[in-house]
């Protein structure tokens, strides 16, 4: 008889080499005339060691199949259509048409531009720091450009050769007065992120147009005096190109820092503050097809006490108050763009286990849900007809592919994208619980082929990161049907903290990590052991970053659990708060007595459950000190007995080079080969293989 893995349908899930070879649709512009939408595409290089990205068209009408529009080794990103329709991208591919001796040139990002009329890219700007992005306005041949410049440097020749001494003396220190000095993965400093206008070389104001190397478009820096302030902030550009408005991060106290909004003229880099309120974090949306009105995105600052809350609200540029919009709607939306009559925005926001798209009144406040599937929606534009949005839709069944929404009648429908939706070794449920203070528990359940009453499923409860998010979009880092594949149901809780469940949900878990969202946890899974297609007697935990906390407080408070798995995960508070990248973020809510009642590390005594810690040494967001003093901690306190190798049941797989995530292919194998191999070994009772690459 056939056994019976052979018999269910092989996906990509099954194979890790085909997993890593699906390509990753991200982003979406469309030209401001609504006739063409640009897409980004990430594929696998032939060595499977590196993702490239390229830049594909795709009919807003559905009529055309998708087609590819860029190519290159270096890959492009970075889309954004010029009013006229030609269209801008960054990358760090080498000039066909460069002079002799600039192959040689170490490869900057730089700006390139796709004629609306047909023919090659041609490239528009390069500078020796590179650039970051390109912003383009709809309504006029604007564009402003985000580059770092060394602090001292008086202008471009000058950035150019103050970098030449640090390369050629092989310098990389940085010398910092301030907070803070990493993110993410990447070190800040010297150099500092400025504004450009991109001008056309003796023409200001004139089409940009591609011309010979000496006579290209020229940057002028808008924002000349802006320090660090800058730094990773949101920004963007009137209709008429005229304004850029902006998030300044101004320092408070000592270390703290907090965003105000600049409103900058683009002609004479003149700067006023916006907008400032002590008591909110502030980030532009998008501006009213008008060039009136701001759309502001408020964060309320936090305290040990209060927790965080994000609303929106209507700013005219011309001066006058803030007017909340919808502010007593219990979401927290993200703006996306204005319908053209300026009646309405457009906004995203967490629901309930989905992320659909919502317009907002601007006269009565009224909210409407446009979209009302279990997806989740990124990327929106609005056609300028106002009748139809285009975005990106996700879900935990399927990823991002390129809709169109007819806002009209509220329904949705797949383009003809670049990639397919792949087949799943299973099925998505919801499911729900209700956790002792009354409050609903939303989950969801990944069953894998197979399971039933008569072959129940292991169970894997992963927990998501944050804290303040939700399971409700597709993800590559954290993908459950490779572990359905394998035959485990995987339960995808949104306990306390989460968000699209209202301010209550986020206010029931504010600086007690350990008790709501710890026992929400538990109540969503003991509401699916009972199941009669779940095995109760086989079940682990595992999760990352916050994730990776609760599966350390977890570790620390039951054993109900064969094993877990924790990745880049935060272990002791009092250490995690000043040593991460963005301690201002952490420390108002992690008081001492805070952080010591919900410190994981203060209960390694109790543990008795193998763990497999997974760190990753360029990880600034959760320093790799934390997976450390885990792993130290774990073999030295914890109950694991130790053989006479000294070795316990315990794993650590440390990637020397990858950051808070694993970004090179290669390593993602190896780190769901892992995770396999330890989770078959503790809750299967399997033994597999590890993968070869570890050298074992
Ligand atoms: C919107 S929740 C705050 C995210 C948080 N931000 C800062 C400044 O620290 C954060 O990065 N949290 C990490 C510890 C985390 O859990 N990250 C998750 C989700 O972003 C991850 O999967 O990496």
């Amino acid at each position: 008889m056939t056994p019976e893995s052979e018999q269910q349908p092989e996906t990509p899930f099954h194979d890790l080499d085909r997993f890593i070879a699906m390509p990753r649709l991200a982003s979406l512009v469309l030209s401001p005339d609504g006739s063409r939408l640009v897409t980004t595409v990430a594929t696998l290089n032939a060595k499977a060691t590196e993702y490239g990205t390229a830049l594909w068209e795709v009919d807003p009408r559905g009529e055309q199949s998708a087609r590819r529009i860029t190519s290159s080794a270096k890959g492009e990103t970075g889309a954004s259509f010029l009013a006229g329709g030609d269209l801008l991208f960054t990358s760090a591919r080498p000039d066909p048409e460069g002079a002799e001796g600039d192959a040689a040139k170490e490869p900057t990002n730089a700006i390139w531009r796709l004629p609306a009329r047909g023919g090659e890219a041609q490239l528009v700007l390069s500078r020796q720091g590179g650039v970051r992005s390109v912003l383009t306005s709809s309504g006029a041949e604007a564009a402003i450009v985000v580059a770092d410049v060394l602090p001292g440097s008086t202008d471009e020749g000058d950035d150019g050769a103050r970098r030449k001494v640090r390369k050629e003396a092989k310098v990389a220190a940085i010398l910092h007065s301030g907070y803070p000095v990493r993110y993410w993965d990447a070190d800040l400093g010297p150099a500092e992120p400025r504004y450009f206008a991109l001008e056309e070389q003796g023409s200001p104001g004139e089409p940009l147009r591609t011309v010979d190397a000496a006579d290209r478009p020229k940057l002028r820096n808008i924002t000349p005096t802006a320090g660090s302030t800058l730094r990773n902030v949101k920004q963007v550009i009137s209709p008429d190109g005229s304004v850029v408005v902006t998030s300044v991060r101004i320092p408070v106290g000592q270390g703290g820092l907090r965003s105000i909004l600049a409103r900058i003229d683009v002609a004479t880099g003149e700067r006023s503050v916006l907008l400032d309120d002590p008591g909110y974090d502030l980030s532009p949306g998008p501006i009213s097809p008008d060039g009136a009105t701001l759309v502001v995105h408020r964060a309320r600052r936090t305290t040990a006490e209060v927790a965080p809350q994000q609303t929106l609200g209507l700013l005219p540029l011309a001066g006058g108050d803030l007017l909340p919009l919808a502010a007593e709607w219990d979401r927290w939306p993200s703006p996306a763009a204005w319908l053209p009559d300026g009646s309405a925005v457009l906004v995203t926001a967490d629901e309930e286990g989905a992320s659909p798209v919502f317009l907002i009144d601007v006269a009565t406040d009224a909210v409407t849900r446009v979209t009302g599937d279990a997806a989740s929606y990124t990327d929106a534009v609005v056609a300028p007809d106002g009748r139809t949005a285009y975005a990106l839709r996700s879900s935990y069944e399927f990823p991002p592919e390129v809709v169109t929404i007819d806002l009209i009648n509220r329904t949705v429908a797949a383009l003809r994208g670049p990639v397919e939706r792949p087949a799943l070794p299973g099925r998505l449920e919801r499911v729900e619980t209700t956790a002792d203070d009354g409050q609903l528990i939303g989950s969801w359940l990944v069953l894998p082929t197979g399971a039933d009453p008569a072959r129940p499923a292991p169970l894997l409860l992963w927990i998501h990161g944050g804290p303040l998010g939700s399971w409700n979009a597709w993800t590559w880092r954290w993908s459950p049907w490779l572990l359905a594949a394998q035959g485990y149901a995987v339960l995808l809780p949104d306990p306390a903290l989460s968000t699209g469940y209202g301010q209550h949900m986020i206010d029931r878990g504010w600086g007690q990590w350990g008790k709501a969202p710890f026992t929400d946890l538990m109540a969503a899974t003991d509401a699916v052991v009972v199941r009669d297609d779940i095995d109760e007697t086989r079940t682990a935990a595992m999760g990352g970053s916050f994730g990776g906390y609760m599966a350390n407080w977890i570790a620390g408070h039951t054993d109900r659990f064969a094993a877990i798995v924790t990745h880049a995960s935060l272990w002791a508070l009092d250490q995690f708060g000043p040593t991460t990248d963005a301690s201002y973020y952490w420390e108002k809510e992690m008081t001492p007595e805070m952080a010591s009642d919900n410190s994981p590390h203060h209960h390694v005594e109790n543990i008795s459950t193998p763990m497999l810690v997974i760190h990753g040494d360029k990880d600034y967001r959760v320093p790799i000190g934390e997976g450390l003093r885990l792993w130290y901690e774990l073999l030295s306190r914890s109950q694991l007995a130790v053989d006479e190798d000294g070795r316990t049941d315990h794993r650590f797989l440390y990637f020397p080079d990858e950051n808070h995530w694993i970004l090179k292919p290669q390593h993602a194998k190896v780190w769901y080969g892992v995770v396999g191999h330890f989770l078959a070994h503790h809750v299967l009772g399997n033994r597999t293989d590890l993968p070869p690459e570890l050298g074992l």
